[in-house]
């Protein structure tokens, strides 16, 4: 299984070439986490370039939007800049699936990893896991290799 989680600017929408070999790591991904923080409204923009990008390049990876710093609201609710439910709606539209979560604390963190394996394991087709299909070392596809060939 394979994860893939970003938020930050700088290195990410913006840098093509960033973009271009980010493909690289989420390749054939069965999962995404997507994080943004509650506490910046301009880090859900970023959320929606990564969607775009998941959904063009990789439409069988689930997409999991993860909200963070969920901590910093409990003394001051002010601080939120992303409602709740426009992000669950936004997840829904999506067929993704929501969490808002604490680093700090852990809330909500095991939940989320939880219900990622959860779903791997209950959609990946149980042909997959007893089928015989090994690689044949002698076999030179360049498909093996392909991250290697540019
Ligand atoms: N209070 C609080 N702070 C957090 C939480 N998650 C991250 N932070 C803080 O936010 C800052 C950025 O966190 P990072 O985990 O480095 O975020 P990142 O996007 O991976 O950043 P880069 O590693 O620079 O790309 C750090 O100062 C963290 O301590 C959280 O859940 N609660």
């Amino acid at each position: 299984m394979e994860f893939y989680t970003k938020r930050r600017s700088e290195d990410t929408a913006g840098s093509e070439r960033y973009e271009a070999m980010s493909r690289i790591y989420y390749r054939g991904a069965k999962a995404a986490i997507v994080c943004y923080d509650i506490t910046d409204s301009s880090s859900f923009q970023r959320v929606k370039f990564w969607v775009k990008e998941l959904q063009s390049c990789e439409q069988h990876c689930r997409i999991y939007l993860c909200g963070t710093k969920l901590d910093l609201l409990e003394n001051d609710r002010s601080k939120r800049q992303l409602d709740f439910h426009d992000v669950r709606d936004y997840a829904e539209e999506i067929k993704g699936r929501h969490y808002e979560t604490s680093s700090k604390t852990g809330q909500n963190v095991d939940e989320l990893f939880q219900k990622v394996a959860e779903d791997y394991v209950h959609f990946t087709p149980f042909q997959v896991m007893t089928e015989e299909n090994g690689v044949d070392l002698s076999q030179k596809k360049e498909t093996y290799f392909s991250c290697c060939h540019h």
